[in-house]
């Protein structure tokens, strides 16, 4: 599909444009994803899955549905610690540390990873408690709260829309407006690293662009890994790529996700290693 290839090649110009230069390994690793497999029940969802994933960079997980992309996203803060019967295999290291070792917080771990989802899910409360819940339930010492509060919004680029109508719902705001206040309420309990599942799935392609431009003032201050079904978002984005693929047991008949290529956009988009990845880029499959 020859117009799939062009549209990426526009956004990778743009890409190239946009973001500065990507080195060719991560210069400080976060998050260590070490041969890796998880689990449900018995169920082999994706395995062997090794990742270097850089401090102050946005890295984005591509890859057909059933995959294990969200999978592999949520093992990276402890959150399939909630889906019943969901197991990780190997270590994943947080600056070096084993965050599933015996003695870490899960929920500490889930403040300094935070979590947004494909749908925006605000609080039923107002804008400001929205951002206000989670430093007060935390006891985090803020200062003025009000302050505080005005800078989460300005730095989730909210602020302006909303300093009117703070203790107004919510819900009241558009789509593309709550996930920026759920990106918001995230960053408002000063996380290290924001993991985003599919964040503008249920968007309009202008919300969509405000997020991306929001990812891209993001990075500066933290580190963001992103799933996405779009491959011109990964390819406008995102500064390193991982390309997931599922492939069928041939004693099983099971499927099984796994890594394919992990490496700079514009390698994974212009000349991947692996024609599996060349396959899906130019929508020969997924
Ligand atoms: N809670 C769960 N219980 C059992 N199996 C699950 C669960 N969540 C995911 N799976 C299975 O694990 C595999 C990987 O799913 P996952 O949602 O991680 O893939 P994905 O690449 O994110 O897919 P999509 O792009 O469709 O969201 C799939 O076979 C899926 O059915």
């Amino acid at each position: 599909m020859p117009q799939v290839r062009d549209a990426i090649e526009t956004e990778l110009q743009h890409h190239q444009q946009a973001t500065r230069e990507v080195p060719d390994h991560p210069e400080r690793t976060v998050l260590e994803v070490d041969d890796v497999s998880v689990y449900y029940g018995d169920y082999l969802a994706v395995r062997n899955v090794s990742l270097d994933l850089g401090h102050n960079e946005i890295t984005a997980l591509i890859g057909p549905s059933g995959c294990g992309k969200s999978t592999i996203l949520r093992s990276l803060n402890r959150m399939n610690d909630l889906i019943t019967g969901a197991r990780v295999e190997g270590p994943i290291r947080y600056w070096g540390q084993d965050m599933y070792a015996p003695g870490i917080d899960p929920i500490e771990v889930r403040r300094r990873i935070g979590m947004v989802f494909q749908k925006p899910n605000p609080f039923p409360k107002s804008i400001y408690d929205n951002i206000a819940y989670g430093p007060r339930v935390t006891g985090m010492q803020v200062g003025s709260m009000d302050d505080y509060v005005e800078q989460a919004l300005t730095k989730a680029a909210l602020w302006d829309e909303v300093k009117d109508k703070l203790r107004q719902s919510a819900y009241g705001l558009s789509g593309g407006q709550q996930q920026r206040l759920c990106i918001a309420r995230t960053i408002a309990v000063q996380p290290d690293v924001i993991l985003m599942d599919e964040p503008c799935a249920s968007l309009d392609p202008i919300a969509t662009l405000r997020i991306e431009e929001l990812m891209a003032e993001l990075r500066d201050q933290y580190t963001i890994i992103i799933v996405t079904h779009n491959m011109q978002q990964a390819a406008r984005v995102a500064d390193r790529t991982a390309f997931f693929t599922a492939a069928i047991d041939p004693v099983t008949g099971e499927r099984h996700g796994e890594l394919v290529e992990y490496d700079k956009t514009t390698k994974i988009f212009e000349s991947p290693a692996d024609s599996r990845t060349e396959g899906y880029i130019s929508g020969r499959f997924g």
